[in-house]
């Protein structure tokens, strides 16, 4: 396949790398001035991985888009939008866009295919989403994962899942597009909570935190309309390891350097994503304590302390 992936940081240079390594035609798409897409230009390598010369890169939008069938984005998800206003200029009849990202418009609540929605003719143009756990820095030296793809469209997931299956990412079609985004986009912020559990020195109590942000997570995924089974998917639960546990992940260090008070400065998607569930979560009536007490941290400076005494102060309640 013809492949433009747009965005060359951390993930849309590992899924360039990717792509071309099981045989599809990718060209790696960036920002002219950005300093991922420099780099990778000129060295064709970055913290992460190297570009084999079979991989185009360019910064020229309208030919990165119009060269493609298949146009991967891999953004700041609060940057979506806006970078979808350029590739609108573009003819997409015939294409589809995958999202490979995650997280919740802050402006508007919407899920990430929502906003590219609002962009297209679906008649014409196909949107789907990839999430589940990886970091480049595992794929890169071999180590196997499972991911989900889904969409509305059933026959785009299945081809989608069927050219980009491998030995290195064994990939499941999603059944719930609903519950995979919002899935995917709250365990960046249940990994900020891991990071400040880590911060504190209570990493024993990120078991308790994996049994029950799943719960709230699902409960938030009912009431949008989605099935509450996909909390305990690949989207989110399947993606714990990889962002509660991982050294490698962005959120979890956010939460851990915030309470340490130092500054992160990488992108931890599940900032900008808390105050969007949140927002969601009052205006759906859902009942989300852990995220309420995450959003007080970040956004109301609220102590670490008191948030965790308001979590274990709450009424006794049954498991399920
Ligand atoms: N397993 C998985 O599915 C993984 C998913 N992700 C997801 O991928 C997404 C990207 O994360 P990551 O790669 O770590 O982030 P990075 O910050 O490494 O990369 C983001 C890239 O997007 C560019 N960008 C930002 N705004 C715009 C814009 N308006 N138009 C065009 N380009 C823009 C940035 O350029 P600039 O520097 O100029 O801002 C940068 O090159 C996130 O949503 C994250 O959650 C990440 C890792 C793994
Ligand atoms: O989504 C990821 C792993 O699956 C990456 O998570 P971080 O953005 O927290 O590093």
């Amino acid at each position: 396949m013809k492949i433009s992936v747009l965005g060359c940081g951390r993930w849309g240079s590992c899924i360039a790398w990717y792509l071309d390594k099981i045989g599809h035609d990718v060209l790696s798409g960036g920002l002219e001035n950005a300093p991922e897409f420099i780099a990778l230009k000129n060295n064709r390598k970055n913290d992460y991985l190297s570009y084999p010369d079979s991989i185009e890169v360019s910064s020229d939008l309208k030919y990165s888009v119009e060269r493609a069938e298949v146009i991967v984005i891999s953004i700041s998800c609060q940057h979506l939008r806006e970078y979808m206003t350029d590739i609108a200029k573009y003819d997409l009849t015939g294409k589809t866009i995958v999202l490979c990202m995650k997280g919740i418009e802050e402006t508007t609540g919407e899920r990430l295919s929502e906003v590219v929605s609002e962009f297209i003719d679906k008649d014409k143009t196909k949107v789907a989403v990839w999430v589940g756990p990886g970091h480049p820095q595992d794929y890169v030296r071999g180590i196997p994962n499972c991911m989900v793809i889904d969409s509305e469209d059933e026959e785009v997931k299945k081809k989608l899942v069927k050219e980009f299956n491998s030995e290195l990412i064994r990939f499941y079609i999603g059944t719930d597009l609903i519950g995979t985004e919002i899935g995917a986009a709250a365990k960046n912020v249940i990994g900020i909570c891991a990071g400040m559990l880590d911060g504190l020195g209570y990493t024993s109590l990120k078991g308790g935190l994996m049994a029950r942000a799943p719960r709230e997570v699902a409960a938030l995924i009912k009431v949008m309309g989605g099935n509450e089974m996909s909390a305990y998917g690949l989207c989110h639960l399947g993606d714990y390891e990889a962002t509660l546990f991982s050294k490698w992940s962005h959120n979890r260090m956010y939460g851990e350097q915030l309470i340490k008070g130092q500054k992160y400065d990488k992108l931890a998607e599940g900032v900008m994503t808390t105050k969007a569930i949140y927002k969601l979560a009052k205006k759906m009536g859902v009942e989300m304590p852990i995220v309420n007490q995450l959003y007080e941290v970040l956004f109301e400076n609220k102590e670490i302390t008191p948030a965790l005494d308001a979590l274990f102060k709450r009424d006794v309640r049954s498991e399920f």
